[in-house]
């Protein structure tokens, strides 16, 4: 694969081509995504938005190698995702792309610092795990466990476990969906400062229009298709947003 690193800044990290996916066929099969072609610079912060079954999380999942489009084409730099093995989409998971769901999906008997030390096991070039646990702002809670700590901070655990192996990727699905107002905005203000400090382009999907406002690029998707890219005139940092 292509040496990620070494690319130029604002050169494109996803080229997206025609990208369809439909699900069971006949009848009954479901066009979750219909013709999605777009370019992702690195280091952008993109928004997706849409209604419930949109196709929001079918593009991430494929996005991010946990799924194959039915047809269309995706380069990750100059590599061809839609020709990969499982083998190569497994390292492409495993070394480029850092996941956050909705759900933190922490081992329970693990602590923070275990829970995030797990990843790094597996990664060719991770950052130490203090490092990671610093940029999430939670030094002081490493030898927690994660039944000991609130909705917001463990998925900001799920965040630095995701960002320990310093992917180009963060992809986020509904990060914030399970978070009250407040929590919400910290857990976004972590993964800005992630995207603009480390450079990591991230990708965030969200049912919450007023997030867009913290976006380089906000896409809409209407019934699988790609209705609006809006370029907001100024990012606003997520104390400045409000909904
Ligand atoms: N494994 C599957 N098998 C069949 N249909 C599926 C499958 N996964 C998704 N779909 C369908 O594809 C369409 C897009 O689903 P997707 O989950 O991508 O939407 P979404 O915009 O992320 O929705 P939500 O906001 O509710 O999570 C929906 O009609 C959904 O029912």
């Amino acid at each position: 694969m292509a040496n990620p690193d070494a690319q130029p800044p604002g050169a494109p990290v996803l080229r997206i081509r025609s990208l369809c996916k439909t699900y069971g066929s006949g009848e009954s099969a479901v066009h979750a995504l219909r013709d999605i072609s777009l370019d992702v610079r690195s280091g952008e912060f993109v928004v997706l938005l849409g209604a419930s079954g949109s196709g929001k999380s079918t593009l991430l999942n494929i996005l991010g190698g946990l799924d194959i489009p039915t047809s269309g084409e995706i380069e990750f730099f100059e590599h061809r995702l839609t020709h990969a093995t499982d083998e190569e989409l497994t390292v492409y998971r495993r070394e480029h792309v850092g996941f956050v769901f909705q759900f933190y999906n922490l081992i329970p008997s693990l602590t923070v610092r275990e829970n995030v030390a797990l990843v790094t096991d597996i990664a060719d070039n991770p950052m130490p795990v203090d490092e990671a646990l610093a940029l999430v702002a939670l030094t002081q809670r490493r030898d927690h466990f994660p039944s000991q700590l609130s909705g917001g901070e463990q998925q900001r655990v799920a965040i630095a476990r995701a960002i320990v192996k310093r992917p180009q990727l963060l992809l986020c699905d509904e990060p914030t969906g399970a978070l009250d107002y407040a929590t919400g905005k910290m857990v976004l203000e972590v993964i800005a400062n992630i995207n603009a400090g480390l450079g990591t382009t991230a990708i965030v999907i969200t049912h919450n229009a007023a997030i867009a406002g913290m976006a380089d690029r906000v896409i809409r998707l209407v019934d699988g298709r790609i209705a609006s890219i809006e370029t907001p005139a100024r990012r606003l940092t997520p104390a400045e947003l409000s909904w």
